[in-house]
């Protein structure tokens, strides 16, 4: 679905240290369809770097990237306006995906108003739908996000990205801020709509146990490289790299 070929970014010096920083050295693999392929390393690695690179939320230095077998790298944005429906991110914060002003039945149809996919009816009765697919009730939806949980909010976030049918997300850490429970939870959750809705991810994370989870395949960074990319149980039981075998044993000694 996805091929990225040698894909790379260096962020502009700063006026602090008058230096530039190579965040993303460059990065060839392929995202298959229907895939979940987990990213993880430490904070600074460039992973979420990498993440809107391949999304083109931010310019690349060079490199390309191919989605469906088309070359994108030099979409404008009006060429990627259609695609923007199809390749989508979740982020982090759960708080700041919403907007604290507008209630959650109107950030819920805001992307597909937007997009003029359909009319008001038509996007109400679609929200309805798929609030019963993410397990909210519709009571809920006259509220404004600080009426509500974290885990509901990522519900919601989830809900309103399915109103564009998605064909691939990013997942940046979409649940780390939020309580264990409910955690597992709004896992289970993004594992069943990947089936149901035939979507591909890339999820980002810091926990190695929750990428095994989820993933398929997991791609480690560090220091802004890929230093190996493989399936995730072999990842688990036949690290190669170094800084994999210590992420490996350093979670191993976490379980025991
Ligand atoms: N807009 C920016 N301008 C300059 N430097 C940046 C910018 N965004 C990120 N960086 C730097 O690039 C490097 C990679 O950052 P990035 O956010 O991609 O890492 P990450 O692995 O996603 O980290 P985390 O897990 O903490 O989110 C870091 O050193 C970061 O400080």
């Amino acid at each position: 679905m996805l091929e990225i070929i040698e894909l790379h970014k260096r962020y502009r010096s700063n006026w602090l240290t008058g230096r530039g920083h190579q965040a993303v050295e460059p990065a060839t693999f392929h995202i298959a369809e229907g895939e979940s392929l987990g990213l993880v390393g430490e904070s600074g690695s460039g992973k979420s770097t990498l993440a809107r690179l391949l999304l083109k939320l931010i310019s690349a230095d060079g490199g390309r990237i191919l989605y469906k077998g088309t070359d994108i790298s030099g979409y404008s944005l009006k060429q990627m306006r259609p695609l923007r429906r199809e390749l989508q991110i979740m982020f982090q914060h759960p708080h700041s995906a919403l907007n604290p002003r507008r209630t959650l039945l109107d950030s819920l149809l805001e992307p597909v108003l937007l997009h003029r996919i359909m009319n008001k009816a038509a996007a109400r009765e679609k929200a309805l739908a798929l609030l019963d697919v993410v397990g909210i009730r519709a009571e809920l939806l006259p509220r404004y996000p600080h009426q509500i949980s974290g885990g509901q909010i990522q519900r919601i976030v989830i809900a309103r990205a399915l109103m564009l049918e998605p064909k691939f997300l990013v997942l940046d850490e979409p649940t780390s801020m939020l309580d264990v429970s409910v955690q597992a939870q709004v896992t289970q959750l993004l594992q069943r709509i990947r089936k149901e809705f035939g979507l591909t991810y890339l999820f980002i994370s810091h926990d190695l146990e929750l990428v095994r989870h989820m993933c398929d395949r997991i791609g480690v960074m560090k220091e802004g490289r890929i230093v190996e990319l493989d399936e995730s149980e072999r990842i688990m039981e036949r690290p190669q790299h170094p800084y994999t075998k210590q992420l490996v044993n350093a979670f191993q000694a976490f379980k025991q």
